[in-house]
C-alpha cells in the first residue's frame, strides 16, 4: 500500500533537473466520458493513459502538449487547459525526476485515430480502468474530474510500484510549477 507522506518529505536528488512531458486527457462533456489510449510501445506498454511524451529542446510545454495530442490521436486541440504538475521519482532513474504536465481538452479538430503508440478509447467517467493504469492515476484523477487544479510528488521502485506520494489541489498551478523547478 502506497505511503501518503507530507509534501517536501520527498527528498530529490541536489541539482538534478526534471526531464519535462505531456500529459492530454480529452474530456467529452455532452457523452460524459474521455479518451485514453492504450500505450503499444514504449514506456508504459499495456497502460492506459492520456496522451503525451517528452518536451523537445526549444519547445513550449503547450506546444509539445498539441504536438502529441495530435501524433499519438490524429486531433488538433483546439480548447486545452494546463490542469497539473505531476513529479515522478524512480529510483531506478534516480537523477532523474520527471514533471508532467497534465492538461485537459475539452475541442478538438479532425477524427480520433489510432497510431503506432497508442489506440485510442473512450471510457465512461465511472468506468476508467484504473486497474490497467498507473498506480498514482487513482490519487489524482479525481481532482481532474473536479475541475480543480493540482500538484503532487509520487515516488516508484522498480518502475511500476508506488512507494509513496503526496497530492494537492494548488490555487496557483504556476508558482507551484516554477517552486518545483526552482534551482534547475
Ligand atoms: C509514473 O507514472 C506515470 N503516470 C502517468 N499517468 N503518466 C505517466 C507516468 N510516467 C510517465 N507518464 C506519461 C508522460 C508521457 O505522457 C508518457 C511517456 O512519454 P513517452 O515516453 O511515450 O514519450 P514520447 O516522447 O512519446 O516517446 P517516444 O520517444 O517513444 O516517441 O507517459
Amino acid at each position: 500500500m502506497p505511503r501518503e507522506v507530507r509534501e517536501g518529505d520527498i527528498a530529490l536528488a541536489r541539482g538534478a533537473a526534471h526531464r519535462a512531458f505531456t500529459l492530454v486527457v480529452v474530456r467529452d462533456y455532452e457523452g460524459g466520458r474521455v479518451l485514453l489510449g492504450e500505450k503499444l510501445r514504449g514506456f508504459g506498454a499495456g497502460y492506459y493513459n492520456g496522451f503525451g511524451g517528452k518536451v523537445e529542446r526549444g519547445e513550449t510545454v503547450e506546444a509539445a502538449a498539441a504536438r502529441e495530442l495530435t501524433e499519438e490521436a490524429n486531433v488538433e486541440a483546439t480548447n486545452m487547459t494546463r490542469r497539473g504538475a505531476l513529479r515522478f521519482v524512480f529510483d531506478d532513474k534516480p537523477l532523474e525526476p520527471w514533471l508532467v504536465h497534465v492538461f485537459h481538452c475539452s475541442r478538438y479538430d479532425g477524427e480520433i485515430a489510432a497510431s503506432d503508440e497508442m489506440r485510442p478509447e473512450w471510457f465512461d467517467l465511472d468506468d476508467v480502468p484504473f486497474e490497467n493504469m498507473w498506480a498514482d492515476d487513482p490519487y489524482w484523477w479525481p481532482l481532474f474530474l473536479e475541475e480543480k487544479e493540482f500538484v503532487g510528488t509520487f515516488t516508484f521502485t522498480n518502475t511500476t510500484t508506488l512507494v509513496d506520494y503526496w497530492i494537492r489541489e494548488t490555487k496557483d498551478l504556476m508558482l507551484d510549477v516554477e517552486a518545483m523547478t526552482a534551482n534547475e
